[in-house]
């Protein structure tokens, strides 16, 4: 490929770096199969922890905002610290997931879809076609606040108005100690959900699924349902009924039940929580968490591309050691081709976004064709010619099928 012509970029790509074998997959990623064939203009924000420890998590913040300028970003797994990790990277503070930031910023909704594959029969054989979860962005447990409360304490929901005036409501009297914690969201950003949800379903031409708990949350779940019903009803119905898709509500236990006697080909809108769980399910069940597809898009029409699964931090004290690691670098390589792809779209730069699909095809063939893949897959693969190989040597064999494409 010595007389390759680099294929030009226009606008960067706010490139957010992470954590942990991620981080070593990011870099093999770009030195193997990108930096060779495009001329990568990226700007770089270090979301490491080290870095977010040093920049008191302002860089996570700036790269949000940078992402709001240039309207394309694509970040790695990034860790979100708790007790042991304060410990072991000696930080300051526990700081809050990057996620949790980034997306608080931004808004708007996670599409996550799994890669379905020749030779891999997901856990549940039924499903034959992409189950896509759309998981709202905002608010809830990401943006929580939560006490210890010691005993013999009143604890109360207290909202105090413009006006002045309050509305309270108790949430427990406590005799001996317990925990309390305060979710919230907002109206506006439910409606821009609900909206980006109607609009991939459309786009797609797949049924919409909606679940909560408004059984339970007669209020929280409720407004929720409640708005997405008002939104559909008012703009969406005709759109849907002329080409021919469903949208439904149904409480989420009896959802989980018709998710797994379907056959996919639907989207599935999750609350926050439940659609980081349940994306995690989904994956899995696929076949790896290593094989599903992440992207944030915000109401203002601004992407985020990432891997839905997270450091994989057992690997990297693996690779720490000098073993050999076996890491499937799918999600994280499909993240830089859907904002490449994106970058293209927007930039009008056919050739960058027709190299992200041979890049995407190339990865797709090595697993397919060739048989070679990462442990993940190999454990449940049912191709003949099946083989497992180390993390970089995956790499290097898509570059072989990359070639043959470019
Ligand atoms: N988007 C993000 O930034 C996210 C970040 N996190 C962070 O990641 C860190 C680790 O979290 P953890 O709960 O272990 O979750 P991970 O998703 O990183 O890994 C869980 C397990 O899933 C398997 N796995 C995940 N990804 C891959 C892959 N690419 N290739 C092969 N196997 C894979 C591995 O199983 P096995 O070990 O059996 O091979 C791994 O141990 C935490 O610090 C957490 O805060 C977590 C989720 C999302
Ligand atoms: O940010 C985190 O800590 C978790 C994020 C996560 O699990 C996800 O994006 O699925
Ligand atoms: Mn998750």
């Amino acid at each position: 490929m010595s007389d390759f012509t680099k294929i030009p970029m226009k606008t960067p790509l706010v490139e957010m770096d992470g954590d942990e074998m991620t981080r070593i997959i990011w870099k093999m990623i770009k030195d193997i199969l990108l930096t060779p064939y495009v001329d990568l203009k990226t700007e770089y924000y270090d979301l490491g922890l080290e870095h977010r420890e040093a920049t008191k998590d302002q860089v996570t913040i700036d790269s949000a905002e940078a992402t709001k300028k240039y309207g394309v970003a694509v970040k790695c797994a990034t860790i979100t610290p708790n007790a042991a990790r304060v410990k072991e990277y000696n930080l300051t503070e526990m700081w809050k997931s990057p996620n949790g930031t980034i997306r608080a910023i931004l808004d708007g909704t996670v599409f996550r879809t799994p890669i379905l594959l020749k030779g891999i029969t997901p856990y549940i054989p039924t499903w034959t076609k992409p189950i896509t979860i759309a998981r709202h962005a905002y608010g809830d447990l990401y943006k929580n606040v939560e006490m210890r409360v010691p005993e013999n304490a009143k604890a109360e929901l207290v909202v105090t108005k413009a006006d002045g005036t309050e509305e309270r409501v108790t949430i427990h009297e406590f005799k001996t100690p317990g925990v309390i914690q305060g979710l919230h969201n907002i109206d506006k950003s439910i409606e821009s959900f609900a909206r980006s949800c109607f609009n991939y379903a459309l786009s797609m031409k797949q049924d919409l699924w909606f679940a909560a708990k408004d059984t339970i949350s007669k209020t929280y779940d409720h407004r929720f349902k409640d708005i997405f019903q008002e939104i559909y009803d008012a703009e969406y119905k005709e759109k849907f009924e002329k080409v021919g898709i469903e949208y439904f509500y149904t409480l989420i236990d009896d959802a989980i039940a018709r998710v797994i006697r379907s056959e996919g080909g639907y989207i599935w809108a999750c609350k926050n929580y439940d659609g980081d769980v349940m994306s995690d399910m989904i994956a899995t069940a696929y076949g790896s968490l290593a094989m599903m597809t992440s992207v944030l898009v915000s109401p203002d029409g601004v992407y985020e591309y990432e891997a839905a699964h997270g450091t994989v931090q057992r690997h990297y004290y693996k690779y720490l050691k000098g073993e050999t690691t076996s890491t499937n670098s799918v999600a994280t390589l499909f993240a830089w081709t859907g904002a490449l792809r994106k970058r293209g779209a927007l930039d009008d730069l056919p050739e960058l976004s027709a190299f992200a699909d041979k890049l995407e095809k190339a990865t797709l063939q090595t697993i397919e064709e060739d048989g070679i893949m990462t442990g993940d897959l190999a454990a449940m693969s049912t191709l003949p010619n099946a083989k497992k190989v180390d993390t970089e040597g995956f790499l290097l064999a898509i570059r072989d099928r990359l070639e043959q494409l470019l």
